[in-house]
């Protein structure tokens, strides 16, 4: 069955992002704020780390000779991390040294402590080392002036902990996407307020903010609008005036009466990038552009809101951001028989868990319809059925995305 006026996923997606810019502006922010951010310029080494010949065990620095002669050493002193011993080892002596500390002048190796007996006050290698053993050397992780990390990294835990190895207390980075979401529709109460017949309680722009919050936005909740060209309107040019980067709508992006995003953007002049997209749930997808700040209007059933976050508000923001947006679909293995596919291409809730022959099976959550958060908030994952796919049985490959 073809679906005539439908744009196909990938080709909205390239339209969405085709000229994209990296918000310009940055933060600077403190290492405890800079995990999971954007870096907007490169990390250089502001010292050398270690910046001593350090002991890498716990033992005894010798001289390495020393060691093959088989005769006890003399012990002359310790050298603890962060108080290194002063002095310096002559043949037939040793220092007592810990993990981390300074290595003395005059030894070049350090001998583990299983690998000694103590005697009468001296030290008896029970093996030989050779020169180097169990010494860290200085400069060994980097250096000053060395570039560690590059303009455009996200800072993982990794690198926040490198930034602050090289003497970084504060980094510079991109400022966070800026998100306002705005739910609509007459229907709508908040949760936790009295629900009057025929309302339901607002839910999608609750998980569409959690969703954007952890793609790294900051998110602005407008709240609810009713279904009223004016509020909504004013919504839109209140995130105008506020230097929005991505405005979201919830619902009202369908063909129905009360249907007013289309109109409200057709009204401030905005041209839509593309609306309806050849894919289930979320077809009634709409997205434009008012000056610099992004729209996207997102169909009102949850899961519908959400699969069109995954899919096309997180690769925004991530472009947004200044970081690459690839695919995220992986391979697995199907876990039960699906049907042939029709011409939408299918983002079916799924359970995914690891096999013993370590690949990933995907099952398809039994009830598929838009409306229901109850299946979408137990899917580990979407499994990706291509526009017209043949049936598919349990055990062939397929294409899946995790949810997170
Ligand atoms: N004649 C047609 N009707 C519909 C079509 C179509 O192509 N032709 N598409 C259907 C599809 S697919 C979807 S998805 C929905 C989406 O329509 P809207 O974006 O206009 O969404 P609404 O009508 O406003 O709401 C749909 C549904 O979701 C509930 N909703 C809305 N907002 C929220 C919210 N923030 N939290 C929780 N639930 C919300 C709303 O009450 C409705 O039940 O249109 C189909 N119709
Ligand atoms: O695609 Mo609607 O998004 O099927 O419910």
């Amino acid at each position: 069955m073809s679906s005539p006026g439908l744009i196909p996923v990938d080709e909205a997606l390239r339209r969405l992002l085709a000229d994209v810019e990296p918000i310009p502006e940055t933060d600077e922010v403190s290492l405890a704020e800079a995990g999971g951010r954007v870096l907007a310029e490169p990390v250089v080494a502001g010292r050398t780390q270690p910046d001593f010949d350090a002991s890498a065990m716990d033992g005894y620095a010798v001289r390495a000779a020393d060691t093959l002669t088989g005769g006890a050493l003399d012990l002359i002193g310790a050298s603890a991390a962060g108080r290194a011993f002063a002095g310096a080892i002559e043949p037939g002596q040793c220092v007592r040294i810990f993990t981390g500390a300074p290595v003395p002048t005059g030894a070049d190796a350090v001998l583990i402590q299983e690998n000694t007996r103590f005697e009468d006050g001296r030290c008896l290698p029970l093996e030989p080392v050779e020169p180097g053993r169990n010494i860290r050397r200085a400069g060994n992780d980097f250096a000053r002036g060395d570039a560690l990390i590059a303009a455009g990294s996200v800072m993982t835990p990794g690198r926040v902990a490198l930034a602050a190895s090289a003497g970084r207390p504060t980094l510079l980075v991109r400022r966070r996407p800026r998100v306002a979401v705005l739910a609509t529709g007459d229907e709508l109460v908040l949760p936790g307020d009295v629900v009057g017949p025929s309302q339901i309680v607002a839910s999608n722009s609750f998980g569409v903010a959690a969703f954007a919050r952890t793609k790294g936005a900051t998110v602005l909740d407008y709240g609810i609008a009713p279904d009223d060209e004016a509020v909504i309107g004013a919504s839109l040019d209140r995130a105008a005036a506020e230097g929005i980067d991505v405005f979201v709508t919830i619902g009202g992006a369908s063909v129905g009466d009360h249907d007013l995003i289309g109109p409200v953007l057709a009204s401030r002049g905005v041209a839509l990038d593309f609306w309806k997209v050849r894919m289930r749930p979320g077809k009634p997808l709409m997205a434009g552009r008012l000056g610099p700040m992004r729209i996207l209007g997102l169909p009102g059933n949850p899961a519908s809101a959400l699969v069109t976050a995954v899919l096309f508000l997180e690769p925004l923001l991530l472009c947004l951001a200044g970081r690459p947006a690839a695919s995220r679909e992986e391979v697995g293995i199907l876990g039960a028989d699906v049907p042939a596919n029709d011409g939408r291409q299918d983002f079916v809730r799924a359970t995914l868990s690891l096999r013993d022959d370590g690949r990933i099976e995907v099952v398809p959550l039994p009830r598929q319809d838009s409306s229901l958060l109850s299946t979408y908030a137990s899917a580990d994952g979407l499994l990706v059925r291509p526009v017209e796919a043949l049936p598919a049985r349990r055990g062939d490959p397929c294409r899946f995305i995790r949810l997170d």
